[in-house]
């Protein structure tokens, strides 16, 4: 059936619904640049209640399989696509991504003319949209900027859960976490034990951690401002790495201020600098906000990492504490696993238990 996109400037966009699809979805509208990586972009967090627009424009030819999933629940409000693909042509697949999505309940707007959608979002930034059978009236729009909710609750664990076995014991602090950084780590000898992100830290204590991992996931870092003095006590009492929202909390815990780009990084092939090695390697992307250099203390901090295209801040590592941060995935899933060496980084101060050794 035909379904429309109306964007909160008023713009629409026409495409295919699937059949009998009688509500309205609204979001966040993105758009994603990897050729693959889909699967993986149901399933993680950081995209929980965002509309999702796929660049390229065949997806789930080669279906959803058993292993890729980043999380249990599915997590986009809904997705855009040019063309999906009917079938599923890959050994392991186990389903067409149409039908994942119809059992996850998450709606695909497919046929649309997803280069222009795109324009429109590069030019205007991520905004607000409906997906619906109907354009909808502006005015009707109740879409409420993602952002400024507090959405921990829908996507952090209500309860301590341990994965893996090794010699060391990393405490992940999630905040919406994606498997795949609980797999790196447990490749490497780390036990993961993943925690909510309001744990206590007499209960993080208890779990006596060697370090810790404070995880990506959605909306504004600033919706989690009463919590900040807590994870600094955290991050400058343990060994610790941030990855993206993680990044973006542990620099605002030690004072510096974060912004929202117009259009977030959200694909495979975003080009990093090192600024100690001056490499270059290719990284995987989901975010909105960052860092904003000028409010970095770096007396305190030395700006590690640096993206190419637009020079913005990738990533911080303190100078006298074990504290290092990621604002790329250095886990990869989907795309390159060129920042791998991260996670040995990490693992090697954690064999000096984080007291003789710092990152800088
Ligand atoms: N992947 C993430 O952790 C995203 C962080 C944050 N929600 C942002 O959009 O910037």
């Amino acid at each position: 059936m035909q379904g429309h996109i109306t964007l909160e400037n008023g713009e629409i966009f026409e495409g295919e619904l699937p059949k009998g699809f009688n509500g309205r979805t609204y979001g966040e509208i993105v758009f994603f640049t990897g050729m693959t990586g889909y699967q993986e972009v149901l399933t993680d967090p950081s995209f929980y209640g965002q509309i999702v627009v796929f660049t390229y424009p065949l997806i789930g030819n080669y279906g959803i399989n058993k292993s890729d999933n980043e999380s249990i629940h599915p997590q986009p409000a809904g997705i855009v696509v040019s063309t999906a693909a009917g079938e599923a042509t890959h050994y392991e697949s186990k389903m067409t991504f149409a039908k994942a999505a119809e059992e996850a309940g998450i709606p695909v707007i497919s046929g649309v003319d997803t280069r222009a959608l795109v324009q429109s979002i590069r030019e205007k930034g991520d905004m607000g949209a409906v997906l619906a059978e109907n354009p909808v009236k502006i005015q009707e729009m109740t879409y409420e900027p993602l952002g400024e909710k507090m959405v921990m609750d829908e996507v952090s664990v209500n309860h301590p859960e341990t994965f893996g076995e090794g010699n060391h014991h990393v405490v992940l602090v999630d905040f919406g976490y994606k498997r795949s950084m609980v797999k790196r780590l447990n490749e490497r000898g780390c036990r993961v034990t993943v925690v909510p992100f309001d744990t206590s830290a007499e209960d993080i204590k208890k779990l006596a951690p060697d370090g810790l991992l404070f995880s990506n996931g959605p909306g504004n870092p600033k919706q989690m401002a009463e919590y900040l003095p807590h994870y600094k006590v955290l991050a400058e009492t343990y060994p610790t790495l941030g990855i993206c929202l993680g990044h973006q909390l542990i620099a605002l815990a030690f004072g510096a201020d974060t912004e929202k780009l117009r259009f977030g990084h959200r694909g495979a092939n975003q080009p990093v600098q090192d600024m100690d090695s001056m490499k270059v390697f290719m990284t995987s992307q989901n975010h909105s906000y960052v860092v904003k250099e000028d409010t970095i203390d770096t007396n305190e901090f030395l700006v590690k990492y640096k993206n190419i295209n637009d020079g913005s801040i990738e990533g911080l590592s303190h100078k006298s504490q074990t504290i290092i941060t990621a604002q790329f995935h250095p886990e990869a899933h989907p795309g390159p696993a060129d920042s791998e060496e991260i996670f040995d980084e990490f693992v090697e101060v954690l064999q000096t238990k984080g007291s003789e050794k710092s990152y800088a």
